[in-house]
């Protein structure tokens, strides 16, 4: 241990107890403060503001702090030492005395951003504080790791005095090189610049995100609404903002981070289940399994069909398929009030013409059901108005009796305004819309989905629409009206889902991240993410590619690189942080021998300390089969079954088809059968196979039948990057 390292550890010791000793004084202080449990308004938010604060101490107590910046402002004599946590903590003065400081500075606070974006090499820098732009000198950059109240590690990444130019890396790996859990985990102590920029980024946005694989798209995405619940707290709430994922499983595998950042009560759902609640169709139909479409492209190679704009899903996530529902709604709206006048009794008439002027003009404003609600109501009271003129009272008794059949077999005459009826509609060939349909539908799309529909089931590709039918019908309700929207692996949804659920996000205030390069359900996703940039007015969107990748070892990196090379023929690849570990490892062995091989591996990798281990598949079917097969020959072993339908992810050794480890990483991955059958040089297979390449953090090994040529898509002669045999 050098004696300037030494001396580091000391001061650091120093100032870390007796911080925890401050921090410590304030909680037994609040704790000691009886808690309010009466009725009077003032006393409950004190009360809750107390009980915001014992909660933010609590958390402090365990990791007061991560790190360290001495900030010289323009104009100060000297620097002064920032430390920098998860939860801002100041330093009680007595009454009278100067202002409460900071004794610990909140990571999202704008001085805070300092310690993210300053990356060394120039000699002042600015931040942008509420007051104005703030000039000054960065003299020191440490990183400390503090657990259970112990400090364990004192990092330098700059420092000023010694003459070193760039902020290093050397914390980042040391991070990036751990052992991983099950769950995802806050990155706020290494949070790299080009990810504060986006985690700082203005709300009122549709701010879109291209990340490489293992960028920390998904990690950013949190921190940033973190980020805006801190920034924008009079403005919006936490629990009117919504993450979209795409399944429970990775739902459950993301659900540690915004607790760990002192963030709870966002909603968090799958598009689907959510769509269901909205339309208020989740006790109507039934859901198609995903599984269907994935069987249809990825199932057998020879059946795949054209991935055109013609595709169900393309096809039915469209702008084009949209403008086809405006019409039919426009075409309903005209033809919506029956051409008739209303008479609930002789003698008495309301025109077609006075009910169309209430409908087409004086409730235009309202949606076609609800105008539909008022006409009804307004002809009710004209009704009550002519039963009053009757003065007898028999009279008046027929006529009322009468009045309700009559009213009844007027309102058949109207339109029933059902979302899923109108939908139905539109691919029914027996409808009067068939002549139409059938030039914009596509024949074969029209038949299937009729089918599906008959039937009452729904698919994935289907809930967009049915939900821009269902708001244009009946609008949105208040509570659906999100502050602001994430939607994860956006690279999977479609134009016309962001078109819909731009009406349920205040300001177009949305995070849509993605990465196209893994965009295995391009089926019914996008090609390019301008598709859902022009939904936007310039001004109202920006984006952000995010080209390192943080999760895997550069042999790793380098060796998914080439799989996406000789497949997709994209630019997009991802640049490794200076991070190396084990080579790839390629296998080819014959079946009968696999097992043993397998269990081999598993060995291999728990001696390296692996917690979480994958085997990855291509279909479902081959998952459960590996499973079954691997159960039984490692018996003492607890092997999970990933094939769908888990809301928890466990961890562990998990056996599961690559496209349900979709966001999730691991630490050490075997890749099953990479042979040219399972994986010829098409551009889906080479995503699914980046995809699996691009789980593991430590270490990937490729394996395949020794009887089957390799996939065409797998580098084998970089000797920096891949090694054979075991
Ligand atoms: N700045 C960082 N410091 C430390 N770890 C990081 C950083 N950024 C990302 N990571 C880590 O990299 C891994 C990948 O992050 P994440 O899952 O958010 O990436 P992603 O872009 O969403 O990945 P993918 O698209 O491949 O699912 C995680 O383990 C995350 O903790």
């Amino acid at each position: 241990m050098s004696d300037t390292f030494q001396s580091a550890y000391q001061e650091e010791e120093l100032r870390l107890r007796d911080t925890m000793e401050e921090i410590d004084r304030q909680y037994l202080r609040l704790v000691q403060i009886p808690v309010y449990t009466g009725h009077d308004f003032t006393e409950q938010v004190m009360e809750d503001t107390r009980e915001l604060r014992r909660q933010r101490l609590k958390r402090a107590l365990k990791e007061p702090y991560f790190g360290r910046l001495d900030f010289e402002e323009m104009g100060q004599p000297a620097p002064s030492a920032l430390y920098v946590g998860k939860h801002g903590v100041d330093c009680e003065v007595e009454l009278g005395q100067a202002d409460a400081y900071p004794l610990v500075v909140d990571w999202r606070a704008p001085i805070a951003s300092l310690f993210y974006s300053f990356s060394g090499g120039v000699d002042s820098v600015t931040f942008k504080a509420p007051e104005g732009a703030v000039e000054g000198h960065v003299h020191l950059k440490r990183n400390l790791v503090i657990r259970g109240q112990v400090l364990q590690r004192v990092v330098d990444t700059y420092n000023r005095s010694e003459g070193e130019g760039h902020v290093t890396d050397e914390f980042l790996v040391y991070r990036l090189g751990e052992n991983k859990d099950n769950r995802l985990r806050d990155i706020v102590s290494t949070i790299q610049a080009e990810q504060d920029r986006i985690i700082r980024a203005p709300k009122n946005m549709a701010l879109f995100i291209q990340g490489v694989a293992g960028s920390g798209k998904t990690t950013v995405a949190l921190h940033r609404l973190a980020f805006l619940l801190y920034q924008y707290q009079e403005q919006i709430r936490a629990e009117k903002m919504m993450i979209f994922a795409p399944n429970r499983m990775f739902l459950d595998y993301i659900s540690d981070v915004l607790p760990e950042l002192g963030v709870g009560n966002i909603q968090q759902r799958t598009f689907p289940e959510w769509a269901l609640e909205v339309t208020g169709l989740e006790h109507t139909v039934q859901l198609a399994s995903p599984m269907e479409q994935i069987e249809l492209w990825y199932g057998s190679l020879n059946n795949r069909p054209m991935l055109d704009n013609q595709a169900s899903g393309r096809f039915k996530g469209s702008l084009a398929f949209k403008t086809y529902m405006d019409d039919q709604l426009t075409r309903m709206e005209r033809e919506a009030v029956p051409v008739m006048d209303f008479s609930p009794w002789d003698g008495a008439v309301l025109s077609y013409d006075t009910i169309s002027v209430w409908y087409h003009e004086e409730y235009r404003s309202y949606e076609l059901a609800k105008r539909k609600e008022r006409v009804v109501a307004r002809i009710q009271r004209w009704i009550e108005m002519e039963l009053k003129q009757e003065r007898s009272k028999e009279q008046h008794k027929a006529k009322k009796k009468l009045s309700t059949p009559r009213m009844k077999a007027y309102m058949k005459k109207w339109a029933a305004f059902d979302a899923l009826a109108l939908y139905k509609t539109l691919f029914d060939p027996k409808r009067n819309v068939t002549q139409e349909a059938q030039t914009v539908i596509p024949a074969k799309l029209c038949k299937e989905t009729s089918a599906y529909l008959k039937k009452n089931t729904v698919r994935n590709e289907d809930l967009a629409a049915l939900l821009y039918l269902h708001i244009r019908l009946h609008g949105i309700p208040g509570d659906y009206r999100y502050d602001h929207i994430v939607i994860d692996e956006a690279q999977d949804f479609s134009p016309l889902q962001i078109a819909v659920l731009d009406g349920f996000a205040r300001n177009h205030s949305f995070t849509i991240l993605g990465d196209l390069s893994q965009g295995i359900h391009a089926y019914a996703g996008i090609h390019d993410w301008s598709e859902m940039r022009d939904l936007f007015e310039l001004e109202a969107t920006d984006y952000f590619a995010l080209t390192r990748s943080y999760r895997s070892t550069m042999e790793i990196i380098h060796f998914a690189n080439v799989v996406l090379e000789r497949g997709v023929r994209t630019d997009m690849l991802a640049i490794p942080v200076f991070r190396s570990g084990q080579k790839v490892r390629i296998v080819s062995e014959p079946p009968e021998q696999q097992p043993d091989l397998l269990a081999q591996a598993l060995a291999q990798f728990g001696s390296s300390g692996y917690n979480t281990i994958a085997l990855l598949t291509r279909t479902a079917e081959e998952a459960r089969a590996l499973h079954a097969r691997l159960s039984l020959h490692c018996s003492d072993r607890d092997i999970h079954l990933i094939d769908g339908n888990e809301q928890q992810y466990e961890g562990g050794i998990s056996v599961l088809p690559i496209y349900l480890s979709k966001g999730l990483e691991f630490d050490a991955v075997l890749l099953m059968d990479a042979d040219a059958a399972h994986y010829p040089s098409d551009p889906l297979d080479a995503k699914l196979l980046y995809v699996g390449c691009t789980r593991a953090l430590h270490e990937l090994w490729v394996l395949h039948d020794s009887a089957q040529p390799l996939s065409p898509l797998i580098c084998t002669d970089d000797e920096e990057t891949v090694v054979h045999g075991l």
